[in-house]
């Protein structure tokens, strides 16, 4: 039989289609026509192909009789979708979605069939096995760990990476949200489940914190975290999210160097009069708003310069080392230490008035006096000067007090240094008025 199709345009359509298409009788089956791909998906000539039927070639139809009842009913509703098999000349079965449509032809009635094989092709098949390929790559090499987290069922993939990060074995690790839960360090758990919480609820747009995880081991490690929800159920609320972690803990460490260098001196270990104004600022407010008194401490190393210039600088940083260590065992956890400037120390005790902190501050010089540093094996004592002022009494405010308390070092070492003074200023405001 010739082509049913006169014009070249439509043939040309026809059998270029990579679909299979078969013209069909709807009484008999008998394959009417067919294009390219229809005879070559069934290993077929075309020749070949025209002496078949339905009946003859669809695996799923049993005969005649049962081909006429479908064929009734795609006459009734004009189409009809089917997944079937074909098979091929070779004996193997192949899935195929087939679209049958009824059209006219010459005043007679017949089904164009559609059939798309669902089977992969060579080339498919081979980029799936790459885009695997380089996914397990993905999961087992790449710095970074995936995690997977189905919510409806809490389940979690951990990508081998992820445990590796976080020392696991790869069959260990409940593949559960609580596990990750578990792991958060308490510090931060809080801030992180909101974060993701703000995510999944649309509030956010991605969901990204730092933050520190536990390990196989019981330490932490820090990571950053990103994610996003990758399914949605009808109502679109969120089904699937998935992330990445990276482990920052190297540049956690660095910046905490550089904010620790920032901040404290890089001989002694103290605050530096940087971070150490702050410290005192925050002090103050603290004072002010829970009413109670302190004392701040100027303290000078008396003659310093003698010792540098008789045994040398570095014996010098010694002395200072010494002093900050003796100091440093005597005052209480909530006292603060900072070093102010050279031979300069600023010394901060809360809650306390200006008395007790002269008592406190003359037991440490004596202390001192009576533990020489040993310079060039020999025992070397010194001695330091204190200028004591108290807030509220001597000071309202920050300035004020580091004044009071500098006049007074000035007048203890004005009257022949190794004594502790306190501020003769005072503030405008009676203590009584304040408190
Ligand atoms: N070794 C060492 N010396 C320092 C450091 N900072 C400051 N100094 C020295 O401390 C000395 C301070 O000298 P001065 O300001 O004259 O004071 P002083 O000799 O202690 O005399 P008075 O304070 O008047 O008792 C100087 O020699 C500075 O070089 C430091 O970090 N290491």
């Amino acid at each position: 039989m010739t082509s049913v199709f006169s014009e070249g345009f439509y043939k040309a359509i026809f059998d270029g289609c990579s679909d299979a298409i078969y013209v069909i009788d709807p009484q008999s089956s008998r394959i009417l026509d067919g294009n390219t791909r229809a005879w070559q998906d069934l290993g077929l000539s075309r020749e070949q192909l025209l002496q078949h039927s339905v009946v003859s070639l669809q695996n799923d139809v049993e005969n005649l009789e049962h081909w006429q009842q479908i064929s009734a009913q795609i006459l009734l509703n004009d189409s009809f979708t089917f997944i079937g098999r074909h098979c091929h000349q070779n004996g193997a079965f192949f899935p195929v979605e087939v679209y049958t449509s009824v059209i006219e032809l010459d005043g007679q009635k017949v089904f164009i069939s559609i059939a798309r094989n669902l089977d992969l092709t060579l080339s498919q098949r081979e980029e799936f096995r790459t885009r695997d390929a380089r996914l397990t790559y993905a999961l087992n090499e790449a710095v970074d760990g995936l995690w997977d987290w189905n919510i409806a069922s809490g389940e979690v993939f951990f990508s081998p990476q992820l445990k590796r990060m976080l020392k696991y074995l790869p069959h260990e690790m409940e593949p559960s949200v609580e596990t990750w839960v578990e792991s958060l360090h308490e510090n931060d758990r809080e801030r992180v489940l909101r974060l993701i919480d703000d995510h999944l609820s649309g509030r956010i747009a991605a969901y990204e914190a730092e933050y520190r995880l536990r390990n196989r081991m019981g330490e932490y490690i820090w990571v950053r975290d990103r994610g996003r929800v990758c399914e949605r159920d009808e109502q679109g609320k969120s089904t699937r999210v998935v992330g990445m972690l990276h482990d920052i803990s190297q540049s956690k460490k660095l910046e905490e160097k550089l904010r620790q260098q920032a901040s404290h001196d890089h001989l002694t270990g103290l605050l530096n009069r940087r971070a150490g104004y702050i410290h005192f600022k925050k002090q103050l407010s603290y004072a002010q708003r829970y009413e109670q008194q302190f004392t701040l401490c100027l303290i000078d190393l008396d003659h310093f310069k003698s010792i540098n210039d008789t045994h040398g600088h570095l014996a010098g940083d010694i002395a200072l080392k010494h002093f900050v260590s003796l100091l440093s065992d005597s005052v209480r956890q909530s006292d603060t230490l900072m070093r102010w400037g050279g031979e300069e120390f600023l010394l901060l005790l809360p809650k306390t008035d200006a008395q007790s902190a002269k008592l406190l501050i003359e037991q440490l010089k004596d202390k001192v006096q009576a533990s020489p540093v040993s310079l060039d094996g020999r025992e070397y004592s010194y001695t330091f000067s204190a200028g004591l002022a108290s807030f509220p009494g001597h000071s309202m405010d920050m300035d004020g007090l580091i004044n009071s308390a500098d006049d007074a070092l000035y007048s203890a070492k004005a009257s022949g240094r190794n004594l502790v003074m306190i501020s003769y200023n005072c503030s405008d405001i009676e203590q009584a008025e304040l408190f």
